[in-house]
């Protein structure tokens, strides 16, 4: 069985890899595993700049494959806000109840179609001695008027995906990693994987 790390500390994205991984035999490890590695800054200003960080980063500390997921949601209204801004929109320490009020604030009474709004998920593969894999996917949806549901994590309880007519909160695990823009991206690493890690 291959292990395979995810340089996050992200406990909702940890779930989510553990659910949409484990069946595909893969042991899957976060850096809630490996409390001693250090914070790595998102200092860059693109998903995949910060992906590629964490990453390759902590592929270099550990030697060993690291997959990282940067990741957000852009609002059409907000010209694409909170976006690569997504965990801290609020400020520090990041909250996702405070993240999700200051969208709600921003958003006011503007209805329906005027709250269009997409999820978007970078990840990146890398290895100590191997270009890295860079793969993207996203999910259109719209603001909900208020939080629904107690399922996922950041802004799944505000995010009304018309198709099943609920929130990712109200999800079940299964439909979220069905739909999710972090399961369209592992479905374009997964037609690469099995060849980059021979
Ligand atoms: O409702 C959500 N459902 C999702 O499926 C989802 N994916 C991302 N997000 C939001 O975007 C930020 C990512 O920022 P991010 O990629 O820097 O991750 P993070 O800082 O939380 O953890 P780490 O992986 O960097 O350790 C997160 O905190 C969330 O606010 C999501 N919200
Ligand atoms: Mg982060």
């Amino acid at each position: 069985m291959s292990t395979l790390i995810i340089a996050t500390k992200n406990a909702g994205k940890a779930n989510d890899f553990k659910l949409l991984l484990e069946p595909k035999g893969f042991e899957i490890k976060t850096l809630l595993d490996y409390p001693e590695i250090p914070e790595v800054e998102e200092t860059g200003y693109t998903f995949e700049e910060n992906a590629r960080l964490k990453a390759e980063t902590i592929s270099a500390l550990l030697k060993a494959p690291v997959l990282a997921d940067d990741s957000g949601i852009m609002i059409d209204a907000l010209d694409g806000q909170p976006g690569v801004f997504s965990a801290r929109f609020a400020g520090e320490p990041k909250s996702d109840a405070a993240n999700n009020a200051k969208v709600l604030a921003m958003l006011g009474e503007l209805e329906g179609g005027s709250r269009q709004a997409h999820f978007h998920c970078t990840l990146v593969l890398a290895h100590p001695d191997k270009e890295s894999l860079v793969v993207e996917g996203k999910v259109t949806g719209e603001i909900a008027q208020f939080p629904k549901g107690d399922n996922g994590f950041g802004y799944d309880p505000l995010f009304f995906y018309p198709e099943l007519n609920k929130t990712f909160g109200e999800l079940t695990d299964q439909e979220k990693n069905t739909f999710s823009h972090r399961s369209e991206a592992l479905k374009q690493l997964d037609n690469l994987i099995d060849d980059w890690f021979n």
